[in-house]
């Protein structure tokens, strides 16, 4: 029996069979939140796609609990395990509302009909994510910060034990960043829910996370609590962030020392 809810061991990522990040050792109980950090290219997006199935691995292995991704059925994946990316997505004709309600597609069998439960949970979860004002609206006409939140209630209507998200708050004004993290917070204390997502916005990143994974180069940087990683100058190198000439300008680095620095 494995101790952890969600597991690597040894992952090895890339493409084309060429390694990026190798040996990723990931070990996650229930109800954590873990974000992923690290510069542009460092491999976020495609940890991502590994772990939730959507890029063979190169090597090594992912669980759920004992159970060996790969091995389960992809219905049985769906109802545990929920993806938003943040490609631009497109459903013509349809409503805010058509497309969250397709996030109940583990549950309404072939044809698709939503019985009175799924219904209910589809305006609950809009209610919660702050889509309800926009249900009926087309979803190719919103704004992308409303996609995003419209996508993130599609993935919580399919009432996942793990939600996966790459930049989720990319197209956010800051109210609905904050938002945003708070429903998650309140789906993993509620709910249980264990979110891993990639984050650009390192002081939401050390508020958020119950773990940060920080990705540099082949190997991972760095794995611990927000603590263990946002401790002395290890920000900085992380984001090569000692030589830039911005560090000359007071208030700039003053910012960086904010984040850096313990709470
Ligand atoms: N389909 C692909 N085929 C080959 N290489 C790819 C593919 N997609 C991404 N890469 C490469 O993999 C590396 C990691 O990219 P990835 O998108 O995972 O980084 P990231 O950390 O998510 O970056 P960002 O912060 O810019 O979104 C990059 O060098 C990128 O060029």
């Amino acid at each position: 029996m494995k101790e952890y809810y969600f597991s690597t061991n040894k992952m090895c990522v890339g493409y084309d069979n060429k390694p990026l990040i190798r040996e990723v050792e990931i070990t996650l109980p229930k109800g954590e939140i873990l974000s992923l950090i690290g510069p542009n290219g460092a491999g976020k997006s495609t940890v991502l796609k590994s772990i939730a199935g959507q890029l063979q691995l190169i090597g090594g292995a992912v669980y759920f609990g004992d159970d060996r991704l790969g091995e389960m059925k992809t219905s049985e994946l769906a109802k545990k395990m929920s993806v938003v990316f943040t490609q631009k997505v497109t459903a013509e004709m349809k409503n805010c509302r058509d497309v969250v309600a397709t996030g109940r597609y583990p549950y309404t069998g072939w044809f698709g009909v939503l019985s009175g439960e799924d219904e209910r949970i589809v305006d609950e979860v809009m209610e919660l994510t702050h889509t309800a004002e926009i249900r009926h609206q087309e979803f190719d006409k919103i704004s992308d910060g409303q996609k995003q939140r419209v996508m993130l209630a599609r993935a919580i209507c399919q009432e996942p034990e793990l939600v996966i998200l790459d930049e989720p708050t990319s197209f956010l004004d800051i109210r609905y960043k904050l938002d945003f993290l708070s429903i998650l917070q309140e789906l993993r204390d509620k709910k249980g829910l264990t979110v891993i997502m990639s984050l650009h916005e390192l002081e939401l990143a050390k508020l958020v996370s119950d773990k940060i994974l920080c990705l540099k180069g082949e190997f991972v940087e760095r794995y611990g609590t927000p603590e263990e990683i946002f401790e002395s100058d290890f920000i900085e190198r992380l984001f090569d962030l000692k030589e830039g000439g911005f560090l000359k300008n007071e208030k700039l680095s003053g910012y960086i020392r904010q984040i850096s620095s313990q709470p």
